[in-house]
């Protein structure tokens, strides 16, 4: 499955944000999204998600038939979408079962983001880092191809970008594909730079 994106252009509130940025996400591979504050990178995502209409352009996957890339992808975005009244662990029974297509059970793949002894507290209680863990952690329940990532790295401290990092090169050891803007580094040597505006 290849993510084919041709010539997109992106306006918000009437102002041209970008234009002409066309690029293709594959199997194993993964782009480190850039540019400056208001370059148009959550709108980027917010496109590739459903979530927006590009102003022109046109985006498909080569090899999916008709499944809509909204579909086929996770987003963690700067909203982490967390229940908080529910638990971490039953934030997780609820991804994967409205997400379906099971992975990992939600206890180990609270223990893969080392939460394993914060699994039945609610969200509500936790630090900004771990909700933004127990949102990664989405990933891990449910399989899809397409990661993408809004600013991933924000609140996590070093050990858990270390965890991070690892997580995606096992995502794309296993053949998925990462879109990830960002600010700083992902630690994925493999990714390649895709840098809006100037
Ligand atoms: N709902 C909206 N209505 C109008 N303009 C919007 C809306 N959402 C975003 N914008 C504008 O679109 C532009 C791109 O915003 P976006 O959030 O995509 O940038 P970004 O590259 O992700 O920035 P950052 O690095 O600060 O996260 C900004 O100028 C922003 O003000």
């Amino acid at each position: 499955m290849v993510l084919n994106a041709e010539n997109l252009s992106c306006r918000r509130g009437g102002r041209l944000i970008f234009e002409g940025l066309s690029f293709r996400l594959g199997h194993g591979e993964a782009i480190a999204l850039t540019g400056r504050n208001g370059a148009g990178k959550s709108s980027l995502i917010a496109m590739l998600c459903g979530r927006l209409r590009p102003d022109g352009g046109d985006m498909r996957i080569e090899g999916a038939e008709d499944a809509p890339l909204a579909e086929l992808s996770h987003l963690v975005g700067h909203r982490d979408g967390l229940k908080v009244t529910l638990t971490a662990q039953e934030n997780l029974v609820f991804a994967q079962e409205l997400l379906g297509d099971p992975g990992a059970a939600p206890p180990d793949a609270l223990s893969a983001v080392g939460l394993l002894h914060v699994a039945g507290l609610p969200v509500g209680y936790l630090s900004a880092g771990q909700r933004r863990r127990v949102a990664l952690a989405r990933l891990l329940v449910s399989r899809r191809p397409f990661w993408l990532l809004d600013e991933p790295m924000a609140a996590l401290d070093a050990a858990a970008q270390a965890m991070l990092a690892g997580l995606m090169r096992d995502h794309l050891a296993q053949g998925g594909a990462i879109l990830a803007a960002t600010h700083g580094p992902l630690g994925l040597e493999a990714a390649r730079e895709l840098r809006i505006g100037p």
